[in-house]
């Protein structure tokens, strides 16, 4: 009998119909590494999901849907998006926030022990360094997350570094900064209408869809008195999460790595960069300080760089910002 060729391996996407699971999903499918993902649709959107990709709806909280993908599918590894991501709705709702981020988490993790998946890539955040001065925060900071969306962040990460050696579970903790942009390509981009991060607000007061932009407190102690962020292109957030897998993949070891550029940019530099790129004025108006904002997050960023070779192609602000705009104009108003 002649040998069939081994049917390709696939990485589980959890939350793939989802903002950035579903760039994720374009980069793998782009790079040619087949895929499949577990997405309930509670946020996410069935038409994110690239055609080549099967979308299973259903919950990532249940272990005989997990089971059932797992090896119905071949999967060989797991990239987990799949979560609850609003910051005061963490606060209101903690133990919401606990089960759908770690409780669903720990379900995800022991069906990976238990059905051999031993590579797994994690959606973590800048909130598990809480309200630090650090400036950069590099990966050594202490972790100390000021809202229950932090810590059930970190809890899981806790559960991930504990798993290595015991399981054999190796994995990549990507701790995001401030995801913003959309597709270059325009097949996704962020579509929640009620979003709350600032680059999505601004294009949407830009174009009408909100009355105007808040811009929470002038008084900080930076250079213009409004925050400091960093933010990252989705689309290099995407491309690192499929250097990570790769990663894996090749039998690299467990890393905890930020994602960020090292560089950050106040309220202001966003909304004067998006009036550059548009030649239109951001209708704004200032208000007070939004509670729980530090002042200032940019990421130490060398460790990613020099771990996965990843080299970011979108990083000018008027790139993230243009590609932002593009997109909200191509949402139906
Ligand atoms: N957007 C950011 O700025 C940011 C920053 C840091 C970390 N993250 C993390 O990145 C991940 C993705 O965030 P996003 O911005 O794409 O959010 P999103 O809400 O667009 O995507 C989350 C996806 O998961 C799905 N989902 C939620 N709970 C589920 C469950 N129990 N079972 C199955 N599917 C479920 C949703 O339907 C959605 O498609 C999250 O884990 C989030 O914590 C996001
Ligand atoms: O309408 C708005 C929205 C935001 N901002 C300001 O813009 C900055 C960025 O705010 P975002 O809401 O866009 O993002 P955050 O920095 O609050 O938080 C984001 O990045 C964090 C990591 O840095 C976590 O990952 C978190 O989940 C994610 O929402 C802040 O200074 C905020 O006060 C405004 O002035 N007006």
């Amino acid at each position: 009998m002649l040998d069939q060729p081994a049917a390709p391996r696939r990485v589980l996407v959890t939350g793939g119909a989802g903002y950035i699971g579903s760039h994720v999903l374009h980069a793998l499918t782009d790079a040619g590494i087949p895929a499949v993902t577990i997405d309930n649709l509670s946020t996410g959107r069935r038409a994110a999901v690239p055609e080549a990709v099967p979308l299973v709806e259903g919950d990532v909280g249940s272990a005989d849907l997990l089971e059932q993908v797992i090896r119905g599918h071949g999967v060989d590894a797991v990239m987990h998006f799949a979560g609850s991501i609003v910051v005061p709705e963490s606060v209101e709702k903690p133990l919401a926030y606990y089960r759908n981020n770690t409780v669903n988490s720990l379900t995800l993790l022991d069906a990976c022990v238990r059905l051999g998946v031993d590579k797994v890539v994690f959606s973590s955040t800048a909130a598990v360094y809480g309200a630090t001065d650090r400036v950069p925060i590099d990966e050594e900071t202490p972790t100390a997350p000021i809202n229950p969306y932090g810590a059930s962040k970190l809890m899981t990460e806790q559960m991930l570094r504990d798993a290595g050696p015991a399981h054999g579970l190796r994995s990549v903790i990507l701790r995001y900064f401030n995801v913003a942009g959309a597709d270059p390509a325009g097949r996704t981009g962020q579509a929640t209408p009620t979003a709350t991060h600032l680059i999505k607000v601004a294009c949407q007061a830009l174009l009408g869809r909100r009355p105007a932009l808040s811009i929470f407190g002038t008084d900080y102690p930076t250079p213009d008195g409004t925050c400091i962020r960093d933010y990252i292109h989705v689309s290099d957030l995407a491309e690192a999460h499929v250097l990570a897998l790769l990663h894996l993949r090749r039998g690299g070891e467990s890393l905890t790595l930020n994602c960020g550029y090292g560089r950050g940019a106040s309220v202001l530099e966003v909304v004067r960069t998006l009036e550059e790129v548009s030649g239109e004025k951001v209708p704004a108006t200032f208000a007070d300080r939004r509670a729980g904002d530090p002042p200032q997050l940019v990421a130490g960023a060398d460790r990613i760089r020099e771990r996965l070779g990843w080299v970011p192609k979108h990083d000018r602000l008027d790139e993230i910002v243009r590609s932002a705009l593009a997109w909200e104009r191509s949402l139906p108003g």
